[in-house]
């Protein structure tokens, strides 16, 4: 791990989301929606820096690139289609076929990526699983993506369509965190530690929040009570 990782996988994707909307006020929260966690289950979310790939319509002029021989250790691989083959609506995109699959995994893995996003399809289910490495994505396929898809750049900004018809931009490098919520980004111009310092301390009153709730405290008024020790962010 690298960075402010080994701290971040303490907290949820809903820990993250919360500091995002209260400390910064991104409505939000970083959150991609209609993901999927098909494989690699923890206790822990899984957090790595954002390794950009990518895929456009086999058709398109540029060559393809090799992108999964050279991942980064501690990395997140983050694959998305071109705009042009994305739909706001689900399936959220315009091909039937997996542009992922377990080899990727396999070498993923080798190389100590610690998961992948694929804003699209993949296969070899049972494959990602036996690996015990993580794969979130829109859906599955069974076809493979050469007649439909390629690579053709990695390390680059990644535009993902979102159902408010705005889209959301996943730049190389951002923190990327995925649990079975799904996945969050933490935008690169963020103060990284002084959200860890806000999720510690939020995490820290919701337990207290709990616990007098389970003693009979009014839910709202415990959140009051137990919450005002985080005025001090702000
Ligand atoms: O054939 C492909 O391109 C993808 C695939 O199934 C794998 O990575 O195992
Ligand atoms: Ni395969």
């Amino acid at each position: 791990m690298q960075g402010f990782s080994e701290e971040l996988v303490k907290f949820s994707t809903c820990d993250i989301a919360d500091g995002l909307v209260n400390l910064y006020s991104i409505a939000d929260g970083g959150y991609f929606a209609n993901l999927t966690q098909y494989s690699g289950k923890s206790s822990t979310p899984v957090v790595g820096r954002a390794y950009t790939v990518l895929f456009a319509s086999a058709d398109d002029p540029r060559p393809a690139v090799n992108y999964i021989d050279e991942i980064p250790r501690g990395s997140f691989v983050v694959i998305a289609l071109s705009k042009d083959l994305q739909t706001m609506y689900a399936p959220y995109v315009k091909v039937t076929q997996a542009c992922y699959g377990g080899l990727m995994s396999t070498r993923a893995k080798y190389q100590g990526a610690v998961g992948s996003v694929i804003f699209g399809r993949v296969r070899d289910v049972d494959e990602h699983r036996a690996l015990e490495y993580p794969v979130f994505s829109y859906g599955l396929g069974a076809c493979a993506p050469k007649m439909a898809l390629k690579p053709v750049a990695i390390n680059v900004p990644l535009e993902v369509s979102c159902i408010d018809g705005t889209d959301r931009i996943i730049q190389p490098a951002d923190y990327i965190v995925g649990d079975e919520h799904g996945i969050v980004r933490i935008p690169g111009d963020i103060d990284v530690e002084k959200l860890l310092e806000y999720m510690k301390a939020s995490v820290e009153a919701d337990e207290l929040v709990a616990q007098d709730i389970k003693a009979g405290v009014p839910a709202k008024q415990a959140q009051q009570e137990r919450r005002k020790v985080l005025k001090r962010f702000f």
